[in-house]
Formats: structure tokens, C-alpha cells, sequence
């Protein structure tokens, strides 16, 4: 995809942030930290582990090419940096250390999460258990309620960019990479963006107004890709990719869906349909039953399950006693979101289903 709206004078992506608090140090890095291996790549940015001398603390250091395709680009580095400024308080999104630039690159430290992408989780042969991917896709709401309360919008949500704090106990995730994300309303309508093919919204690709019900689509295929361990969208070519997401083109059927509640199975269908605004808002999102039925389990880390499994013994739960997901949940999901309407007779079919 390479359709950008650019800002007519500037012939910059539009509405970008300028506005930082962060100085940007151009003391040597190495002199601050010991850079120590590499942690990932994307198309403009490395991501190596680092260790802050005078504290022995570990960070992310993020390397973001200043000039990129001949272009000064710092004006969109400075931009990653004002989302996640703005993100300070929350607590699902990575935390901005500090920013240094070199000859080349901002390189923004950003706290480390240990635990990897959960991406890895999708592809492994051991996929996680429900219990687990429930509590892994209620933080995300929660992080993208938190987001969308502040007039953001990620744009390029995928199971690359959702990281965990830990991997053995499984931790808690942390959102990545903003640089596609955006504020909405600061240029009027918002119709643009690059983004993941297999990951974005229909209306991404029609080229129809982007609203916070595009980060809702991308959590429906998150959850997909983690209760089935298949990527919903991807074709064999990317023409086959656009085609099966415009007709949301998605794949229910029982080979894929063998070892899933059907309780996932309507937490997806929900978000995966193509007009935005059927799409339910992270906060009624998070009165879903399925984010709920499992969370009294009271072994997390039972088991991973291998591909194909059945998950079974499926009953409803009363929200949370949980005193970590009360506290870190959006108020009371029950009390404050608006319930969106779900489909009894779906829900009622999980019980007992093994
Ligand atoms: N804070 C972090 N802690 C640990 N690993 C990280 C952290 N931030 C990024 N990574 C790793 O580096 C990878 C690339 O980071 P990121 O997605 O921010 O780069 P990018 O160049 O903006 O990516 P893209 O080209 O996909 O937009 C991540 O998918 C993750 O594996």
C-alpha cells in the first residue's frame, strides 16, 4: 500500500504531532548505554537491547532513520514521540525513556519488553490457551479505549506490534510502534495511511474516513490469528489479500475453528465486518462474554494447547475478582460501557460444548 495523503505545503503525511516535551540529547549513546543485541527490525527502524550505565537498567533503544527514501523525515520521528508522550499514563502502551540523535537517527529508548511479540504466540505449534489469549486481548482494549479516549488512533495494530512484558510466566502486553498512529480531527477527516495489507480495514483500502473502529478491526484479527494460529486475510499475493479483506472474506469453518468457543468465534465475527460503524467501541468490546468466561480460571498457565485442540468445558463467568484486572480494567466493564448488543443465541452455545 502506498497511498499517503500528504499536507499540501509541506509534502508531509498530514496532521502530524509536533509538539514534544522529551529533549533530544546529542550526547554520544554510547557514552549513556551499552547497546547489546538486537531486538527487531521494520522498514525504517532497528530495535537493539540497551543497558543504561549508571543504572544497569534495561532499555529499547529504537533507531529511526532520519532521512529515509531521500526525504527528512525527523518531522515524523518527532510525531512517534508526541503519541507516545501522550500515552505517558497508559499503561498498556511502551514508555518513552528518553530520545538521542546521531548523524543518522533519532534513536528513542523506550522501555524494554522482555517477553517478545505475541506474534510469536500465532505461529507457534503450541498456540495459548483461551484463558490466556482473553486476558492478552482485554489488555489491548484497554489500551486502545485509552488510546481512542485521547483522540488516537493506532493504525497499524498486529500481533508484531503487540509486545509482552514477560515470557515465562506469560506477561502483560505493551503496544508498539505509532508511527503510522494519528490524532483524530487535527486535519478534518482522516482518509489515508500505509498499513499492514493483511492486517488493515476495508475502509483503509476504499479509501473511506478512518475512525477508531479501524483499530477495532485490526483486535478482530488479533484475536483470530491467536485462537487459530492462521492469519484471516492473507492470500497468496497482495491483490488476493486486498480482495479477501475488502469482501471480508474470512474463513469460520470447523477445520480452523476445531479447538475454539464459540464464544471467540462471536467476539470475531463481531468485529470483523466491513461498515465501521457496526463495530463495537473498545469499551463494549470489553463487555463481551467470551473476555470474561475464563478469567476465574483459576490455572492461567495451564497447558498451551496444541493446534486443532478442542477448548472445552466452557462456562460463564461473573466479570473479574481478579484484583490485577479490576485495577488495570476500564472502571467495571459492566457498569460504565455501553453494552453492545450480543447475539444470545451464539453466546449460549459455548456452554458445555466440548
Ligand atoms: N520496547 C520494545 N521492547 C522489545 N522489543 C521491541 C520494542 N520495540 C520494538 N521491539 C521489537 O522491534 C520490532 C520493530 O519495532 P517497531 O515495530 O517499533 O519498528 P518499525 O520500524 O516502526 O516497524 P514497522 O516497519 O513494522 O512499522 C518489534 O516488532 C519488536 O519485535
Amino acid at each position: 500500500m502506498s497511498r499517503r495523503r500528504l499536507d499540501s505545503r509541506s509534502g508531509l503525511p498530514a496532521g502530524l504531532l509536533s509538539d514534544i516535551q522529551t529533549p533530544i540529547s546529542t550526547e554520544p549513546l554510547e557514552s549513556v548505554y551499552e547497546i547489546t543485541g538486537e531486538l527487531g527490525r521494520g522498514k525504517f527502524a532497528v530495535v537493539k537491547r540497551c543497558v543504561e550505565k549508571s543504572s544497569g537498567k534495561v532499555f529499547a533503544a529504537k533507531f529511526l532513520r532520519k532521512r529515509r527514501r531521500g526525504r527528512d523525515c525527523r518531522s515524523e520521528v518527532i510525531h512517534e514521540m508526541a503519541v507516545l508522550e501522550m500515552s505517558h499514563n497508559n499503561n498498556r502502551v511502551v514508555n518513552l525513556h528518553a530520545a538521542h540523535e546521531t548523524d543518522h537517527d533519532i534513536v528513542l529508548i523506550l522501555e524494554y519488553a522482555a517477553g517478545g511479540e505475541i506474534f510469536d504466540h500465532c505461529v507457534s505449534d503450541e498456540l495459548l490457551p483461551e484463558a490466556q489469549i482473553t486476558r492478552l486481548i482485554r489488555q489491548t482494549l484497554e489500551g486502545v479505549h485509552n488510546l481512542h479516549q485521547s483522540n488516537l488512533v493506532h493504525l497499524d495494530l498486529k500481533p508484531q506490534n503487540i509486545l509482552l512484558t514477560g515470557l515465562s510466566p506469560l506477561g502483560d502486553i505493551k503496544i508498539v510502534d505509532f508511527g503510522l498512529a494519528r490524532r483524530l480531527g487535527a486535519v478534518g477527516e482522516l482518509r489515508e495511511i500505509l498499513g499492514t495489507p493483511e492486517y488493515v480495514a476495508p475502509e483503509v483500502l476504499n479509501y473511506e474516513p478512518i475512525t477508531t473502529a479501524t483499530d477495532l478491526w485490526s483486535v478482530g484479527v488479533i484475536a483470530y490469528m491467536l485462537v487459530t494460529g492462521e492469519s484471516p486475510f492473507v492470500g497468496d499475493d497482495k491483490q488476493e489479500t486486498y480482495l479477501n479483506v475488502s469482501q471480508v472474506n474470512v474463513d469460520y469453518s470447523r477445520e480452523n475453528f476445531s479447538m475454539v468457543s464459540e464464544l471467540a468465534v462471536d467476539f470475531i465475527r463481531k468485529l470483523l465486518v466491513k461498515a465501521p460503524e457496526d463495530r463495537p467501541s473498545a469499551a463494549e468490546c470489553m463487555s463481551h462474554p467470551w473476555l470474561w468466561q475464563l478469567c476465574l480460571s483459576p490455572d492461567l498457565t495451564a497447558p498451551t494447547r496444541p493446534v486443532r485442540e478442542r477448548s472445552c468445558g466452557i462456562k460463564w463467568a461473573a466479570p473479574p475478582e481478579d484484583p490485577e484486572d479490576k485495577e488495570n480494567f476500564l472502571e467495571s466493564p459492566h457498569s460504565h460501557a455501553k453494552r453492545f448488543r450480543f447475539d444470545e443465541e451464539s453466546s449460549t452455545r459455548g456452554e458445555g460444548d466440548c
